[in-house]
């Protein structure tokens, strides 16, 4: 991954609306361009968020997470393309047809955006998994969704970066690996249960870093994001 460190780092804008969104990011760095949009802003604030953000330079991470028919799922991540979004993704549990059906309808045009799968959610411990019917270890389960997923034609995975190891190793150096549940050290998990440090990731081989509430939530955003990108750097010189 040749990107600079601050372009590994998608903050995921969990606002309630564009307003204060737009707050937040103005007490970010303008390194800070890559950026996360979910379910919360989307739903409140529609695509225009995403219009507004791509007018401010920004490239946008769509994330959310479709899963339905391949059908439905096909037509939702062409109006995400159509949006021009950088990446959008679904969730792997949604079936090998489904997400064929995804990536054929982001193929065709010209620049189309990375299509990215969800194994198992980074909130979910060994335990929840189970209750739900999934009888193996959230890494197992990792992997074989993962695999799954390379083999449908996506072009990476949402992850923990726990499994990042176990996943560059068996999945090799050019399939995506995005993850959430970072934390720098001594911070809390808050509902996050598979997670580790900005620099655990990145010294593991995660490419991109998915970033909400140390940053959002912080006294000092701007601060925060330093220091992040400080522990990033000290892991890649390490490394
Ligand atoms: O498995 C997943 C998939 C997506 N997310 C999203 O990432 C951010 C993480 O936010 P934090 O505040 O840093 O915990 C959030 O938007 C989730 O919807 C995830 O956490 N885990």
């Amino acid at each position: 991954m040749t990107e600079a460190r601050s372009e590994r780092v998608i903050t995921a804008l969990d606002a309630e609306d564009w307003a204060s969104a737009s707050t937040l990011l103005e007490r970010l760095p303008m390194e800070n361009h890559r950026v996360k949009v979910g379910k919360q802003l989307f739903t409140r604030s529609g695509p225009c968020v995403v219009e507004e953000l791509h007018a401010r330079g920004s490239e946008v991470f769509l994330d959310l997470k479709f899963h339905d028919i391949p059908n439905t799922v096909a037509g939702a991540v062409q109006a995400a393309a159509e949006l021009g979004v950088w990446m959008v993704n679904v969730h792997a549990s949604g079936g090998p047809r489904m997400m064929e059906a995804a990536r054929r309808a982001v193929e065709g045009g010209g620049s189309r955006p990375w299509l990215i799968a969800v194994t198992v959610l980074t909130s979910m411990d060994a335990r929840e998994l189970h209750s739900v019917g999934v009888a193996a270890e959230p890494e197992e389960q990792v992997l074989r969704l993962a695999r799954l997923a390379r083999e449908s034609g996506m072009d990476g995975v949402v992850a923990s970066p726990a499994e990042v190891p176990l996943l560059r190793r068996e999945l090799g150096p050019d399939f995506l690996l995005v993850t959430p549940g970072v934390r720098p050290a001594g911070s809390g998990t808050d509902d996050q249960r598979r997670s580790a440090t900005p620099g655990q990731a990145v010294a593991d081989g995660s490419d991109y870093l998915v970033i909400g509430r140390p940053l959002t939530r912080a006294e000092d955003p701007r601060s925060a994001w330093e220091a992040i990108i400080r522990e990033m750097s000290m892991a890649d010189d390490s490394a």
